[in-house]
């Protein structure tokens, strides 16, 4: 049976579907590869006029894509939970969160100053612009299959730049949707092409890092594959972003409200079921709350045995639920963890809480800092000072201080270490997309008489 007969009868516009390359504004089946070769092409031809476009036109095309994805959360929340399987209120949120990068963006894309330099030369006369860096190649990851390309979009369309986005193997048919929605919202044609692949993503990967047109890669995913990108790139010296792979720790001191620490650990641990880059790894717990903490942690089981006397189903952590499918697993907490064990070093990305235990501040930051990764890192205490010190020690890009949730498209989100380099996201996000160019002005003397 073919797909869409599985997901178009849940559509209330059916004519968001679509399973081709978006490319020019037309959503066009691939041939050899050509395909993907004229959208490299379209969007180096796109960029001649969008470039010159005003920063505020662009900004009311991002905000028009903002309001229609708004208007079509459901339409796309639905695609999500068919193609990545998270729950329909997880794919809601993820559609909200996708939206709001457009609508940022939209009011970053006036806002993108220069600056007056005092010169050290006299008579000279310092300005910077910045500009857009170009055609930008674009690859992102299933886990989010609309949050993580609008990430992306929403900085290079407000900087002026046309992009080439490869959709996830897994997960092309949310990007052709927001894809559509581009053509309703008046993006010029060109500016955005998506192209889809499961089979020939190395080839595409590395056309996008070595074709002398794209300008810039943004690339969001594992960091086995991030480096492999750098090392295509190097070839080209090409601008790059690298969003990769996090083992957030998650630290509750003595002082902590564990009421608080609990539900930030599952918030953090089980969104998409632990399948985010920023998702919980490793809980390290003082040793003075440690017993508290755990049986905190089982609260959420006795809130499901509870549902489940009134009618719901589920069973104890540590086992795959085969019954529904070899993709279900339960949400488990395991306790006793050492640093010797696989979970300490490698990100898990699965719905399962490992507890360590922890004596003072200096061990659990250096226990934290191991990670050969820094994504993310959170802690929960109420001591004022200990929180600086904490969180200006960790090696991490990103630190939630008695909170669980840190993903907001107005702060900045990116990591540090083998995590990769650059912001997406906030006022710096829209840098990725720049170039600063400084103009100095000479023969600038004294008032003549
Ligand atoms: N830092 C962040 O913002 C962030 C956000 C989401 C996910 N992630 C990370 O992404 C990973 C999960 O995603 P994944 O398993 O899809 O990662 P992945 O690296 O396997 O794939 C990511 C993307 O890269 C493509 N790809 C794979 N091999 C390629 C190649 N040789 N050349 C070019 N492209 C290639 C895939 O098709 C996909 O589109 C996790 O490590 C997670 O932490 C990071
Ligand atoms: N969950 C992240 C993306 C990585 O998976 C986010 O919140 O942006």
């Amino acid at each position: 049976m073919p797909l869409s007969s599985h997901i178009v009868p849940k559509l209330k516009d059916p004519s968001l579907f679509h399973e081709a390359a978006f490319i020019n504004g037309q959503f066009v089946k691939a041939k050899d590869g050509k395909t993907f070769d004229d959208s490299i092409n379209i969007a180096r031809d796109a960029l001649k006029s969008f470039r010159k476009t005003l920063p505020r036109e662009r900004a009311r095309m991002l905000r028009k894509w903002y309001e229609l994805i708004m208007e079509n959360q459901e339409d796309l929340a639905t695609l999500i939970t068919r193609e990545n399987g998270k729950p329909l209120a997880d794919a809601r949120s993820e559609v909200a969160y996708a939206a709001a990068f457009f609508e940022w963006f939209s009011e970053e894309a006036p806002r993108i100053y220069g600056d007056s330099i005092p010169a050290s030369v006299r008579g000279n006369r310092v300005v910077t612009v910045k500009q857009p860096v170009g055609v930008c190649g674009l690859i992102t990851p299933w886990n989010f299959p609309a949050a993580m390309i609008t990430r992306k979009i929403g900085p290079a369309l407000a900087a002026g730049c046309t992009v080439v986005a490869k959709a996830p193997g897994e997960t092309p048919l949310t990007s052709l949707a927001i894809a559509e929605l581009a053509s309703r919202a008046g993006i010029p044609k060109g500016v955005v092409n998506i192209v889809t692949a499961l089979k020939n993503t190395p080839e595409i990967g590395r056309e996008l890092c070595t074709n002398p047109i794209i300008k810039k890669v943004s690339f969001t995913g594992s960091t086995s594959v991030g480096k492999l990108l750098m090392q295509q790139c190097s070839s080209t010296l090409k601008k790059l972003s690298l969003e990769l792979g996090g083992n957030a720790p998650f630290i509750v001191f003595d002082d902590a409200d564990l009421d608080k620490a609990v539900a930030g650990a599952i918030i953090s641990k089980f969104r998409s079921s632990g399948q985010t880059c920023v998702c919980t790894n490793r809980i390290y717990v003082q040793d003075a709350v440690y017993s508290e903490f755990q049986r905190e942690s089982f609260k959420f089981q006795t809130h499901v045995e509870d549902a489940l006397k009134k009618g719901a189903t589920v069973l104890t952590g540590g086992k795959g639920l085969g019954h529904l499918g070899p993709n279900f697993y339960e949400p488990t907490v395991i306790t006793n963890m050492t640093s010797d064990m696989r979970i300490h070093r490698e990100e898990t990305f699965g719905p399962v809480a490992a507890l360590f235990r922890f004596k003072s501040e200096k061990e659990v930051v250096n226990l934290a800092n191991e990670a050969e990764v820094g994504l993310a890192g959170y802690f929960f205490s109420s001591d004022i000072a200990r929180i600086w010190r904490v969180a200006e020690a960790l090696e991490v890009g990103m630190v939630g201080v008695n909170t669980g949730l840190i993903s907001d498209a107005a702060s900045p989100f990116g990591g540090v270490k083998e995590s990769g380099f650059g912001r997406e996201g906030s006022k710096y996000g829209i840098d990725e997309y720049t170039i600063i160019k400084s103009i100095t002005f000479g023969g600038v003397d004294d008032l003549q008489e």
